[in-house]
């Protein structure tokens, strides 16, 4: 759930040019999409969901219980099936969706056509602090995870780049970086700087 408060001038005109888009969050695990989407979704007074949060609870079940117990392929079924039906072209909301739902070509094409995409582009040394913290993350429990992470993080920035809009994530307060999801945001739809 998401604590909504009444949107002021600058939300209300950067949800008139939204229109029925939703705004997606994408990136690598530990950029803050969870986060950052959460209290984003507070400010322009949209619902949130978190694809991986909405898996787990249609699931009943972990990712990391799903990746071990059905496997990855299985897991990246449910993701993009998630994504499709919470990107029902009706409702925007905001959407911090898993860190490799973007890969999905079928996923990006309902970004593209149902939302605004924006890339929390995070250094390797913050995304490796951050997901340190917890071990929920199956894709890193590897000999080595640190070359894990830079190895998806060489794969899959370049396809990040297609992001309608890019914000540095990184170890500031998380207003900061949300008035910069918001300024990038009315850059590219309002054409204003503010
Ligand atoms: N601006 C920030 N400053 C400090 N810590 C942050 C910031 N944004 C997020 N974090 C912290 O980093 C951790 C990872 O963030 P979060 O879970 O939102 O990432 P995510 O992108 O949703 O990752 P995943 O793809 O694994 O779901 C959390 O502990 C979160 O509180
Ligand atoms: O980067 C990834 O591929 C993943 C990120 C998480 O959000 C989860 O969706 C899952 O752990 C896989
Ligand atoms: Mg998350």
């Amino acid at each position: 759930m998401t604590t909504k408060t009444a949107p002021g001038e600058r939300e209300r005109a950067l949800l008139a040019a939204l229109g029925a888009r939703s705004v997606v969050l994408i990136g690598m695990m530990g950029a803050g999409k969870s986060a950052v989407g959460k209290r984003l979704a507070g400010r322009l007074g949209l619902a949130f969901h978190d694809a991986d949060a909405e898996i787990e609870a249609a699931a009943q079940k972990t990712i990391s219980e799903i990746f071990a117990e059905e496997g990855e392929p299985f897991f990246r079924d449910k993701e993009r099936r998630v994504i499709a039906r919470l990107l029902d072209g009706q409702t925007p909301i905001v959407l911090a969706t898993g860190g490799g739902a973007f890969m999905n070509e079928e996923t990006r094409g309902n970004i593209r056509e149902h939302g605004v995409s924006v890339w929390l582009r995070a250094d390797f040394d913050v995304l490796m602090r951050r997901v340190r913290r917890k071990a929920n993350r199956p894709l890193l429990k590897t000999a080595d995870p640190e070359a894990t992470l830079r190895g998806l993080m060489d794969l899959r920035y370049p396809v990040y780049a297609q992001a309608d809009v890019t914000v540095h994530s990184r170890d500031v307060a998380h207003d900061v970086v949300i008035e910069e999801v918001t300024a990038a945001l009315e850059a590219h739809l309002v054409g204003a700087t503010a």
